[in-house]
């Protein structure tokens, strides 16, 4: 993203490993899935917002495992997705980006217990920027955050609460997560890129 130094931004990868297979992903969300319903001691009041671009279909993901344990639950009624475009705190510094539409379920997120999800958690500059776009849309009784990779380096008193897999990277580095739905069929991996 947009904090990463420019030294990262400005070369091209010169390798890349893959550090989670497309099971490795299966098995980590179907792992915080359950953390999740632990945490909560059920599914009540629970709502997901995933992060565009791909902390949404994480949510979605994480929903659909999370209502196979409660029979007559529907995971689109507990599945949003939060724009934090407007809310960065380097709006006037990086490239334009477009803001997409905020989604939250039919009963809103007062008094809810909101699970953001996102794939890669790093300064922690877009979750503080989830949270103040999460306070104009209500109340929540409670925040928590899942991700799929946590790779250090923060910038701001921000932590996970459900990880999928935590990796030590250099700030040279960058984590690319590659999920179906965004980057197309079979695409779902999780790669540490190095640059020179
Ligand atoms: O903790 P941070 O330093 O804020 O970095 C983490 C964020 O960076 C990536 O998003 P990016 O801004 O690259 O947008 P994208 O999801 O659309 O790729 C990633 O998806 C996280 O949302
Ligand atoms: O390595 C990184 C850092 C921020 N966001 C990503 O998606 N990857």
């Amino acid at each position: 993203m947009s904090n990463e130094p420019n030294q990262a931004r400005a070369t091209a990868p010169v390798s890349a490993r893959t550090v989670l297979s497309s099971d490795d992903i299966d098995r980590a969300l179907t792992r915080i899935a359950h953390e999740i319903i632990e945490a909560n001691k059920g599914t009540k009041d629970l709502v997901l917002l995933g992060i565009p671009s791909r902390g949404f279909p994480l949510a979605q993901r994480l929903a659909r495992r999370i209502a196979a344990t409660e029979p007559g639950l529907d995971p689109a009624s507990i599945t949003g997705q939060l724009d934090i475009t407007m809310y960065r705190d380097d709006l006037r510094r990086s490239t334009t980006r477009t803001p997409v539409p905020t989604l939250l379920p039919a009963g809103g997120i007062d008094d809810k217990v909101v699970v953001l999800v996102d794939d890669v958690l790093y300064s922690g500059r877009t979750i503080r920027a989830a949270l103040d776009a999460l306070a104009d849309f209500g109340r929540p009784r409670i925040v928590r955050l899942a991700v799929l990779v946590d790779r250090g380096h923060r910038e701001l008193p921000i932590r996970a609460d459900h990880v999928g897999k935590n990796l030590p990277t250099a700030t040279t580095e960058k984590v690319r997560v590659h999920l179906a739905e965004v980057d197309g069929a079979n695409e779902n991996e999780v790669l540490i890129e190095a640059r020179a």
